[in-house]
């Protein structure tokens, strides 16, 4: 599996959502949006009605990362609204494989994130309803938190599981990914990378959307 980059808004400036995004096209394979709900997380960002303007404005396929409470209520409209990958979280869906099949039925990626302290083995039947698994590396909520070693051993399980039952599931990390981290990600077996911080906080973030591919496919 290709290494794929997905910068993270959320460590963009907000006021001018459509430039940002324009500054990583042709470079970054994803545009990473962190839907915010302040009760699943606390924290508050924004919703479907400015994801289906950024859609309308941007190249790059969009990446939704809801982190909701009722996901299975929410999800599929991201997807029908364009989103080419949704992403729900594990401890918010209460009807996760109605959920993950709706946002395939419209056409995108169904993405299922697990929280740093969430195992995987709990979801090894779920794997096939899947497209991508998103381990995060921090707790959800922030960006520009320090990326939790402790989550490589999941990143190497969860590799292993996908392997084991010969699915072409994709494992994202999210958190603390940068320079200084993103090899290790890569090699316990991530092959999709979110980066919020690293990318947004450069001042060239298409370049640093290329430092980081490098690093990540030589490792
Ligand atoms: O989902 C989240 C935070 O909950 C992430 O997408 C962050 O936005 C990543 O930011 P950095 O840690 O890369 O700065």
């Amino acid at each position: 599996m290709a290494v794929q980059i997905s910068p993270s808004i959320l460590s963009a400036d907000f006021a001018r959502l459509a430039d940002e995004a324009a500054r990583v096209a042709g470079v970054a394979d994803w545009l990473h949006v962190d839907v915010m709900d302040n009760h699943f997380v606390p924290n508050l960002t924004l919703g479907l009605p400015v994801v289906e303007a950024l859609l309308k404005a941007v190249s790059t396929p969009v990446d939704c990362h809801l982190m909701i409470e009722d996901p299975d209520r929410w999800a599929v409209g991201y997807a029908e609204a364009g989103a080419k990958s949704v992403t729900i979280h594990a401890e918010a869906a209460k009807a996760p494989v109605r959920t993950l099949r709706a946002i395939r039925k419209e056409g995108a990626r169904a993405g299922f994130a697990l929280n740093p302290a969430t195992a995987v083995d709990a979801y090894e039947d779920l794997l096939p309803e899947i497209d991508m698994l998103l381990l995060m590396t921090v707790e959800p909520g922030f960006g520009g938190q320090p990326f939790l070693d402790g989550v490589l051993p999941k990143i190497r399980r969860a590799r292993s599981l996908v392997s084991k039952h010969g699915l072409e599931v994709w494992i994202q990390v999210d958190g603390g990914v940068a320079d200084e981290t993103i090899e290790r990600c890569a090699e316990a077996g991530a092959d999709v990378f979110v980066a919020g911080n690293a990318v947004y906080g450069r001042d060239d973030p298409a370049g640093a959307v290329q430092a980081l591919r490098a690093l990540a496919e030589g490792a």
